[in-house]
């Protein structure tokens, strides 16, 4: 192969903008659409080296997600489904940053030797992209970025990014991976899982944040109405992506989103965000224009007490060993880490933000249940317990129905779509309403803002981003303003996909949180070279 002749050829109509140094984040590569052009054609070049090394087929997802409309980005997919591994983060941060042509075909040759890349293999390249305009212009940039590796990319059009996910790791498993099946496979293991209990009587109304989920959930209502299962779409595509609704909009403002204002108090709503990946359920409260959350940290909750339900159905004994964990962030609410922890019975860890590292943490359970607070998280099961539960469900129908949970539940990446089909069989396999779900614990107030600071790599953190290592003397300032508030607890961490440091406090009041996380904003602004104005 003339390798670097054709990256050099195929490069030349997507230069790196002067000044634009992408950086591979939380969650891939994201930045105003207009700039993204040759972080496609690279990204491109770098998952079909991957697809090259591992004989198989990867993903691309241009995406971003809950930001703006006019942001886009890129979610790089590994053959299991899950997302780009780690040690390939800096290869991505390696070619989205050669300056010129040579530079790049230069990088995309020492990629290709230290991993021992020779010749054309089986393997290709899927590639999607949500309902922002630049999507199709940015997956034709990643598609020529393929092709320079003598691949040819299938174009998958408009998918949520879970859905992406779950075909490649379909279709490396040699299993029917087509849009077609993803319905049929949720909607089949739903009915399932919902055989023989009462429907909630009340329709589901999902405001699908202008985005993708909308299409892709219409898809789906149809075969859901037999099991029971009625959905009301809301923010199908008629306003702004993101704009005034969807799931990022409700957590941050706790406000009711768009279309949602004649809903009446205690209807069981939910929310997605603009790639489908998180979801929120929330119902609007009494006086108007508040929202009653369900986080993350609740589906959690209700996620591993289904678990736990079934685990203990199992037959003679075969469920006394079985670990489930359940995987937060220090963005989880406090009053859900203590009722993990004094109610369930399971273990807790906490991991930093960014999904990637709670999927990692969930894979070393038998079950492991990670969200974020935002709502963005899934229930992964081990490959030896699936097993185990295969050998039972001939004899035991809690067996049979954990499969269907493994089925319903995406188990390549967090899923919107089968996060409520989750949280729809967890709630009417009790007889549960909102109400009950609500009872389980009172969130603490809770408050986040964000700090723009000059560089935000100045601040280190360690313990999971719970304490600040550098700058010096942050951290003790911060235990300062903690120190003395009830239930108080504060932390920071330089966001991976905005240029801000994020201040999060939560304590017994709402006002206590909010003087703390404004005492705590002022403190990094003066301490680690913040800009503009102080808070
Ligand atoms: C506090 C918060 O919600 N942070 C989000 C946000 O990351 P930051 O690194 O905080 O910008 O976007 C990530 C990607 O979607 C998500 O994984 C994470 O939870
Ligand atoms: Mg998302």
């Amino acid at each position: 192969m003339a390798l670097p002749e054709a990256v050099l050829a195929a490069s030349r109509p997507y230069p790196l903008p002067a000044g634009f140094r992408p950086s591979y984040g939380t969650a891939g590569f994201r930045a105003v659409a207009d700039l993204l052009h040759s972080t496609m054609f690279r990204c491109g070049i770098l998952m079909a080296a991957r697809a090259l090394k591992t004989r198989q087929i990867t993903g691309i997802c241009i995406t971003a997600s809950h930001n703006p409309a006019p942001d886009n980005g890129v979610k790089l997919v590994e053959p299991s489904g899950e997302m780009l591994c780690q040690e390939w983060e800096a290869y991505a941060n390696e070619l989205a940053n050669a300056g010129s042509d040579a530079e790049l075909a230069a990088a995309v040759e020492g990629l290709l030797g230290r991993e021992g890349i020779a010749a054309p293999g089986p393997g290709t390249v899927l590639i999607a992209h949500d309902t922002r305009p630049s999507g199709p212009g940015l997956a034709a940039a990643a598609a020529a970025g393929v092709r320079c590796l003598g691949l040819e990319p299938e174009m998958c059009g408009l998918l949520t990014t879970p859905q992406l996910h779950w075909m490649v790791m379909r279709r490396n498993r040699g299993k029917a991976a087509g849009e077609a099946d993803y319905y049929a496979a949720l909607a089949g293991a739903y009915a399932q899982l919902v055989a023989g209990t009462q429907p909630l009587g009340q329709t589901l109304y999902v405001d699908c944040a202008n985005g993708v989920g909308a299409p892709k959930l219409a898809a789906l209502a149809g075969q859901l109405a037999p099991a029971g299962l009625t959905l009301e779409l809301r923010n199908t595509g008629d306003g702004v992506l993101n704009g005034g609704c969807g799931s990022d909009f409700l957590q941050k403002d706790r406000q009711l989103p768009s279309q949602f204002e004649g809903v009446a108090p205690g209807t069981r709503c939910c929310a997605v965000d603009g790639d489908a990946d998180r979801l929120m359920y929330f119902t609007p409260l009494e006086g108007g224009g508040k929202a009653l959350l369900f986080d993350g940290d609740r589906i959690a909750v209700l996620a591993a007490m289904l678990v736990k339900d079934l685990i203990s159905a199992l037959p003679g004994g075969a469920g006394a060993d079985v670990r489930v964990g359940i995987i937060q962030t220090a963005y989880a609410n406090g009053a859900a880490s203590d009722y993990i922890r004094d109610n369930l019975g399971c273990g807790v860890e906490v991991t930093p933000t960014g999904v990637k590292y709670l999927h990692e943490a969930a894979h070393r359970y038998d079950v492991g249940v990670y969200f974020e607070a935002n709502g963005h998280g899934t229930v992964l099961f081990s490959k030896a317990f699936l097993a185990q539960m295969q050998q039972l469900a001939g004899e035991s129908k809690a067996a049979a129905d954990l499969l269907a949970l493994s089925v319903v539940i995406n188990q390549a990446v967090g899923d919107a779509i089968s996060g409520i089909l989750m949280v729809e069989a967890a709630l009417r396999r009790r007889g549960w309403g909102l109400p009950q779900w609500a009872a389980l614990y009172t969130d603490l107030p809770s408050r986040q803002l964000k700090v723009k600071v000059a560089d935000r790599a100045a601040i280190v953190t360690t313990d999971a981003e719970t304490r600040v290592a550098e700058p010096r003397g942050l951290q003790a300032a911060i235990d300062a303003a903690v120190a003395g508030v009830p239930r108080g607890r504060s932390f920071v961490r330089p966001s991976g996909t905005e240029d801000v440091v994020r201040v999060y406090a939560e304590a017994e009041s709402q006002e206590a949180a909010d003087a703390l996380a404004d005492a705590v904003a002022r403190l990094v602004h003066a301490k680690a070279g913040g800009v503009g104005p102080a808070p």
